[in-house]
């Protein structure tokens, strides 16, 4: 039977063919679907129907979806990191030029005279003004760059590029980001020592609860005068009554971002976009293949790559028949679940045990068949989460 996949955002199509329709139905309505497909639909526990087995952000940021409430019901969520990274440090570059020069005052001025049509007047009255929409040069200025994984990382090589000095702020760093990081990035120990020493700060963490307005009153009250911040990352970064206040005291210089919001809206110093940093073809199509892939492995062999709240778990299929198990991180289960198959005289011929967290995860390949009925001792364990058959078991 084909399996059911929710998609509640427009997903590329170049994603949804990595689903092949023979094996896969996809409509944006369901009642009991298999999997969720999504970007940034803002997903709510009841929304998600007990057939749920995964879900799939074609994305970075997982803030839609309460990530907590599936790891309690053993649902993986996962992500497609870097897949729009290029877009977004795109238009940050875009950001740090519109913060740099007056590039739409310029544009929104020009269209004032379009009521004027001596073109040699025209050009002698915008000669004449046009000394009020000149700004200055990136090169040789300094760049904040808060949060240096996927997007980040690119935004400080970028910058590079345009001759600005870097400075980097990650206190959380994987290794792997850091190899990928430029030598020439310098590190601030602190956020403040990041805030009081940039020219334009640019942030690109994920909202999480300790970062929250993270960006708060302290922080920007200890801005370099004259600061302009690009938030390109989330909006709940940024205390807004903050800001606002950083603003109206002339201690930030300029917001631009790609979250609006009312109090923020129509203001001179602030430049908002409507949450278009990914919105690419390339990006698009690159984090919907990464998300179906991703779902698509894991519906069919279990596999794990990029979850958010399961451990990275791929395991090369050698039998037909594979089970998963999701069960609690504690003692004894995994022994409880082996237990079983030895006394259903089921043989075990690969296995691989993870976990993070709160979580474990098992793939067991057995050899021949296994039934309903020994599934149903597996879950009756205390602990254990969920159990799959996968493949061709009966
Ligand atoms: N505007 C858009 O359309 C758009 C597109 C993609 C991503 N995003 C946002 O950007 C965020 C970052 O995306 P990414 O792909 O670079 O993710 P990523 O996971 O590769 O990088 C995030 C980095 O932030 C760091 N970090 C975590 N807590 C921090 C803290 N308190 N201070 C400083 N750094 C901290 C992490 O260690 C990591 O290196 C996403 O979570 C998402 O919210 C927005
Ligand atoms: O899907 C989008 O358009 C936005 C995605 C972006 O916010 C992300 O976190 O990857």
């Amino acid at each position: 039977m084909a399996r059911q996949i929710l998609t509640l955002n427009q997903i590329s199509v170049k994603g949804l063919e990595r689903l092949p329709r023979d094996c896969y139905e996809i409509a944006s309505e369901f009642s009991h679907p298999d999997a969720i497909l999504l970007r940034s639909h803002k997903l709510k526990p009841e929304d998600i129907a007990d057939t749920v087995l995964a879900i799939a952000r074609a994305g970075a940021g997982v803030n839609n979806i309460p990530v907590a409430e599936c790891s309690r019901r053993g649902i993986p969520v996962f992500n497609s990191p870097g897949a729009n990274a290029n877009a977004v440090k795109e238009l940050v570059a875009a950001g740090m030029l519109l913060g740099s020069r007056g590039i739409v005052e310029g544009i929104q001025y020009v269209d004032t005279l379009a009521a004027m049509d001596d073109k040699a007047e025209m050009n002698k009255t915008l000669e004449a003004q046009k000394k009020q929409f000149k700004g200055s040069e990136l090169v040789g200025k300094t760049l904040g760059v808060v949060g240096l994984g996927a997007i980040g990382s690119m935004v400080a090589e970028m910058a590079l590029t345009m001759g600005m000095d870097v400075v980097g702020y990650d206190p959380a760093l994987s290794v792997e980001a850091a190899w990928r990081l430029s030598s020439e990035v310098r590190r601030a120990d602190t956020l403040s020592a990041l805030f009081a020493r940039c020219d334009y700060i640019s942030l690109h963490l994920p909202v999480l609860d300790s970062t929250r307005g993270l960006i708060n009153q302290e922080l920007l009250s200890a801005v370099k005068e004259g600061t302009c911040l690009l938030n390109f990352a989330r909006q709940e970064i940024v205390d807004e009554d903050a800001l606002v206040a950083a603003l109206d005291e002339g201690k930030l210089r300029k917001y631009i971002a790609d979250f609006p919001s009312p109090p923020l809206i129509g203001r001179d110093d602030v430049i908002l976009m409507p949450h278009i940093g990914a919105s690419t073809d390339e990006a698009e199509d690159n984090c919907a293949i990464m998300a179906a892939n991703q779902l698509k492995d894991f519906l069919e062999n279990g596999n794990i790559r990029n979850s958010v709240n399961f451990p990275t778990l791929v395991l090369e299929r050698v039998t037909g028949c594979r089970l998963s198990v999701t069960n609690e991180n504690v003692p004894k289960i995994l022994g409880s679940v082996l237990s079983i198959l030895a006394d259903e005289n089921i043989n075990v011929i690969d296995m691989l045990n993870k976990s993070r967290d709160d979580i474990a995860y098992n793939l067991i390949d057995v050899e021949g068949h296994t039934t309903e009925e020994v599934l149903g001792k597996m879950r009756a364990l205390e602990g254990v989460i969920n159990v799959r058959m996968i493949g061709d078991c009966a």
